[in-house]
């Protein structure tokens, strides 16, 4: 940390700061302050947590998206916006295994911005809700230097325990559902200034669709494990990985990932860059990445892309996850602070 940054607060020279730590070990000092009592089902540390009502179980999740962090209000419109802080809150409710129901939505809003881009926030928060029957029930407004758009989602278990990123055993199936990689090239592209080379990959980047169906399809399939990728298919392999105390080794990309593979091809050769790294480390596309047991049949659309091992007792330093057996060479995927 730069000592200008120090010098504005007041912590010790050793202290670290946000953007010394990564966003497990920043977590990591949150969790413990936190009150847990007996309503808590499923706490902190999943796609969304489970608490209980009077009258069953609610999954509740939130997310918040921060202009010029997630979107530029050059490349993206208010519906674009909307579609995507909706679907991706609605991808976490989906990784539980539930079905999603309702949305509140808090703004801050700078003065300068069109109200025309608040209306077409709406407009794509129904846009992406509607055709899943949620509903928008309510949310804040505030004024304030950047646009924020923080929203929390409601789901419905339907009577199926909740998909823990904690549940996958060795043997078990690894798959994923949805597209991997589309969005990073979309990223790319807007940033090189080529929009124009994939039309499609910077539509998915500005309003990416989750199989949201897919997730209780796989609950009630039996998976064992479930969350959503939208940090990179590494960086949230390796989160359930952890969480369930698994090596989960992926498949050959050019084979598990072929669609994929051919969808950024065309972008990826006018960028000159390896496309492995959108597939593997390329965050928001919002598919599910789920563990069956070897014997579960694996609901459409879900497609195998890996195996889960045992971790082995002896070696301290392994990695979380393989790609064919090896030590990945790209990088795992986006992290807020520790990038
Ligand atoms: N400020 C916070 N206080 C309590 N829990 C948090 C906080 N930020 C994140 N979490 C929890 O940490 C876990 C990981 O968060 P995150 O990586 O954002 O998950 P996701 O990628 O599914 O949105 C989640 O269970 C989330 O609820
Ligand atoms: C302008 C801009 N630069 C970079 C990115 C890439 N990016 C920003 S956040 C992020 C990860 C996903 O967002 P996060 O807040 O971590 O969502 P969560 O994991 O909590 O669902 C990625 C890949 C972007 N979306 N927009
Ligand atoms: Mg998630
Ligand atoms: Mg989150
Ligand atoms: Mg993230």
């Amino acid at each position: 940390m730069t000592d200008s940054v120090r010098a504005r607060h007041p912590v010790a020279p050793s202290a670290p700061l946000v953007a010394d730590l990564s966003e497990e070990q920043l977590l990591a000092r949150i969790f413990p302050h936190l009150p847990r009592g007996p309503r808590t089902l499923v706490g902190p540390g999943d796609d969304a947590a489970v608490v209980t009502a009077p009258d069953g179980r609610v999954v509740v999740t939130t997310d918040v998206l921060v202009e010029d962090r997630h979107f530029r209000r050059a490349w993206s419109s208010g519906r674009d916006v909307g579609r995507r802080a909706a679907v991706q809150n609605l991808a976490d409710v989906a990784s539980m295994g539930a079905v999603p129901t309702s949305l509140v939505v808090a703004l801050v809003l700078p003065g300068d911005l069109p109200a025309e881009w608040v209306e077409g926030l709406a407009q794509g928060f129904g846009e992406a809700c509607a055709p899943h029957g949620v509903d928008v029930v309510g949310g804040d407004l505030s004024g304030g230097p950047l646009v924020v758009v923080a929203v929390t989602a409601h789901g419905d278990l339907e009577g199926r325990d909740p998909v823990l990123r904690s549940g996958a055993r060795p043997g078990d199936v690894v798959a994923h559902a949805g597209a991997c990689g589309t969005s990073a090239a979309g990223l790319a592209l807007l940033e090189a200034g080529l929009a124009d080379v994939d039309p499609a990959a910077v539509a998915s980047f500005r309003a990416p669709t989750s199989p949201l169906a897919a997730g209780p399809l796989a609950a009630a399939a039996g998976a064992s494990a479930m969350l959503d990728v939208s940090d990179g298919l590494l960086r949230d392999a390796g989160r359930l990985a952890r969480a369930s105390g698994v090596v989960v080794d992926l498949d050959d990309p050019r084979v598990a990932l072929a669609p994929d593979l051919a969808r950024v091809r065309t972008a990826a050769q006018r960028l000159g860059v390896d496309p492995q790294a959108w597939l593997l480390g390329g965050g928001e596309d919002h598919g599910l990445l789920a563990t069956f047991p070897p014997d579960a049949a694996l609901p459409a659309p879900f497609r195998r892309i890996g195996r889960v091992r045992a971790r082995s007792p002896l070696a301290d330093a392994e990695p979380d996850v393989l790609v064919a057996g090896e030590v990945p060479a790209v990088r795992p995927g986006w992290d807020h602070f520790a990038g």
